[in-house]
């Protein structure tokens, strides 16, 4: 349920390692020629300032700015470090940046502003507003933030949000709604304890009255205490929440009985004896960052009967902001809203809460290695990943934004609004995190044949923290351990198994006979098939091939052929299969593409390349998706005779006799296996006329092989592979070079294939 907490230092390099920070500014037109840069600059530039000097409504049809969002901050309550100041606030407005540009493709420029001073700070973003669509006002302690937020409300004509204060008390608001349904209470007799009475606190509570609870029902927290009437250093946000009741002191009076706790203030102030005090069904959201008020394992430890929620992503019920900011401009800057009024707020937090109720798409249940997640105590709020967040807030936003009177530019077309929305989420990140989830419903024994080696140590610990296998390491004992120990790694009692070990004899003896047998008379002696077993590649094969590992990552390599050798003889083929062939994906923004044969056939036949599409195919399904084939080569539908032309015209016809319902087209150039337009007009028959391919066989391994790094390496894409097909069991070779993190898709890909073996 719960993931490996994250270390300091994966933390830290995360950030620093590339390019320092997370995220980059990149260009949306073409600058290849001196044309697009006379266009982009001067002296093409000046049309359209001349456009919006006539008419400044002009600068969301040629500029940015109708898509670009500000993140800023003072770093004054920088989630729970509290006021650390506006550089270190910077990773937090980053990643906030990231957020948007993820979940809802907003552009940010996130600005650190290096004051305390309310005044300048309002002066500030009022100048800044020509430049941007709307502001994120993020990590702006209270009682300041109240003033700021709404001053500039006043005087802005973009949407601005603070979002301590309303994202946070929209998604509470919503988990709330849910929550109290679950334990059939009625907010307006709930008893709620509140620590915390600053800018996301007071926001949660004001959202709640509106909800229905009652402010005499209501005890709140901060620094000092109970906010009580008596207090004379109560500014005048919190003062209306000042209570007269007597008897109560401190946090643990209040909790007694209380019905929900809601924590916006600091870490670890809840004992699991206060909740252990509540009334029966305690809803308790421990909110703040990145330490709850109280761990998720302690409280619902502490009692069975609780609907326990954090601000956490590595726990169930995450209540966090990032549900509903991304979501919320989205729908804001689409109708170009004035502003971000109550009306689009509640609407938000319905929307969200009415779609915990329904179906959970698979792909989510696949993010959180669940079977079947629905809506309960431990979901009582749409999960982050969720794909359908996106049109289901940023539609319910938009449409209270045009009820409200304060859209520029209503929506007329709804539907073809849904379909943008959700073109809008990148798919490149989709498949890999599809694979990795489910690699961890089943986690398999890894062998992983060059353990000698950091980088694929690092894949290991990673690939192990992420509960994607069981790994076992072949390699020299105390060189891997020496290696774990300088990078301080922390791989627990992981097997190391060293093939030139006199311990490992007898394992050895099983594997060289068992290879013997099998290779007898193909060229081993006695004595070759035994010494055979202490190279690893080999070792490790049998492993598999014994039933004593599930896969096998072997070393990187420089030469694939040598690699493959030993899985090919110790393993063999798949039954009915001729030759094995090679598979790359690369991670395209449009979608996984998937290339063949890119590794091992230089130049099949008819009859293989047949093969080679078949293996794909069947690749491709596992990962559940429909292959559409395209066989590529220079000619189209016969527009040439050469050899390579004839022999993909002639595969396509025998796979689309074979598989009548493959969607396989061919021969063709690459362009017309993506140009459904082209394709209409010219080829209306082809299988591809309405959907472009996603899988690209090409004649020979150069014309793959040339492709996929030309692709990977000019287009700035991630790929994964080589992925062998055709292997009885998954051995992927990984070649020189491969990173880390391409090391432990690979094992991913790996663990998802042995699975299905
Ligand atoms: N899960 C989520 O989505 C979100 C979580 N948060 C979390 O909420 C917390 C507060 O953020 P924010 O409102 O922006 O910050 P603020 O600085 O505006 O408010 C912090 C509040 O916590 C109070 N506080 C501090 N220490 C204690 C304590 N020991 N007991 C009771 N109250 C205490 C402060 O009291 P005083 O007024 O006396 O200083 C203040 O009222 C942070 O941890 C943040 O990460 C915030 C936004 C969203
Ligand atoms: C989530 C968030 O905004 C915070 O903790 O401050
Ligand atoms: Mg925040």
């Amino acid at each position: 349920m719960k993931q490996k907490s994250i270390r300091k230092q994966d933390a830290l390099d995360y950030h620093s390692k590339g390019r320092p920070g997370k995220i980059a500014v990149v260009p949306t037109k073409e600058t290849e020629t001196q044309r697009d840069l006379s266009l982009a600059y001067s002296p093409g530039v000046a049309e359209p300032c001349i456009e919006i000097a006539n008419n400044v409504e002009n600068v969301y049809k040629y500029t940015a700015k109708g898509n670009l969002v500000a993140v800023i901050s003072n770093g004054t309550a920088v989630l729970g470090l509290g006021n650390i100041g506006p550089e270190a606030s910077k990773p937090v407005m980053e990643g906030k940046g990231l957020l948007f540009k993820i979940f809802a493709d907003i552009d940010v420029f996130d600005i650190e502003l290096n004051t305390q001073d309310p005044e300048e700070l309002i002066r500030t973003v009022k100048v800044l507003e020509p430049t941007f669509g709307g502001v994120n006002l993020e990590d702006i302690k209270s009682p300041e933030c109240f003033e700021i937020e709404e001053r500039l409300r006043q005087d802005l004509k973009i949407p601005i949000m603070h979002d301590d204060q309303h994202g946070t008390a929209i998604i509470s608001g919503a988990a709330l709604i849910n929550a109290l349904e679950l334990v059939n209470k009625k907010i307006d007799e709930c008893r709620f304890v509140i620590s915390g009475a600053g800018a996301a606190a007071l926001s949660c509570a004001k959202l709640y009255l509106l909800l229905g609870a009652k402010i005499e029902n209501i005890l709140m927290f901060d620094k000092d205490g109970l906010v009580h009437k008596r207090r004379t250093d109560l500014n005048k946000y919190v003062a209306p929440f000042a209570t007269n009741t007597e008897g109560i002191e401190t946090l643990a009076d209040a909790m007694k009985g209380a019905d929900v706790f809601l924590g916006l203030s600091v870490g670890n102030i809840v004992s699991q004896d206060m909740i252990r005090s509540m009334a029966n069904d305690a809803i308790v959201f421990a909110m703040a960052n990145p330490t709850p008020e109280i761990s998720y394992e302690d409280a619902v430890a502490a009692r069975p009967d609780i609907i326990m929620a954090t601000g956490r992503s590595d726990y169930p019920n995450q209540v966090n902001n990032v549900l509903g900011f991304p979501y919320i401009f989205r729908g804001a800057l689409d109708v170009r809203a004035t502003g971000i009024d109550e009306n689009m707020k509640m609407a938000a937090a319905k929307a969200l809460a009415e779609l915990a109720k329904k179906p959970v798409p698979d792909i989510v249940n696949l993010a959180y290695n669940e079977k079947n997640l629905s809506f309960g105590r431990n979901y009582i709020i749409p999960k982050p990943v969720d794909p359908r967040l996106i049109t289901t807030v940023s539609i319910a936003v938009a449409k209270a934004a045009m009820e409200s009177g304060i859209a520029q530019n209503p929506i007329t077309n709804w539907e073809a609004y849904e379909q943008e929305l959700a073109k809008r989420l990148g798919l490149d990140n989709q498949l890999m995190r599809y694979i990795i989830n489910r690699a961890k419903r089943t986690p398999k024994r890894v062998v992983f044949a060059d353990a000698e080696n950091l980088k694929v140590l690092k894949a290991v610990q990673q690939a192990k923290d992420e509960g994607i296998c069981i790994p076992i390491l072949l390699g020299n004992v105390q060189k891997i351990q020496r290696i774990i120990e300088e990078h301080n790694l922390e791989l627990g009692d992981v097997k190391i198994i060293d093939t030139r070990d006199a311990q490992n004899a007898d394992q050895l003896k099983r594997y060289g006979d068992i290879f013997f047998e099998k290779r007898k008379r193909r060229g081993y002696n006695q004595y070759e098939a035994h010494k055979q077993m202490q190279v690893r590649n080999y070792f490790a094969a049998m492993m598999v091939e014994t039933g004593d590992a599930d896969c096998v990552i072997s070393g990187l390599t420089r030469n694939y052929p040598n690699a493959i050798r030993p899985a090919l003889q110790v393993i063999g083929r798949d039954e009915g299969v001729k030759k094995v062939s090679g598979m790359y994906i690369l991670l395209t923004k449009k979608g996984p593409l998937f290339f063949s044969d890119t590794t091992v056939n230089f130049n099949p036949s008819v009859e293989e390349i047949v093969e080679i599409t078949e293996l794909t195919a069947k690749a491709v399904e596992q990962f559940n998706i429909r292959p559409r084939i395209a066989m590529l080569t220079y000619s189209n539908f016969g527009t040439a005779d050469g050899e390579d032309a004839v022999k993909m015209r002639e595969a396509t016809a025998i796979l689309q006799r074979k598989h009548p319902d493959m969607i396989v087209e061919g021969e063709m150039q690459a362009h017309m296996a993506f140009d459904t337009d082209l394709v209409r007009e010219n080829y209306p028959f082809s299988k591809l006329a309405e959907e472009g391919a996603n899988v690209l066989i090409f004649p020979n391994l150069s014309a793959a092989n040339i492709s996929y790094n030309l692709l990977k390496e000019t287009g700035d894409i991630e790929y994964i592979g080589p992925i062998l097909l055709g292997l009885r069991k998954p051995v992927h070779v990984l070649q020189l070079g491969s990173s880390v993190r391409e090391i432990v898709n690979m094992v991913a890909i790996a663990v998802v294939e042995a699975q299905s073996k």
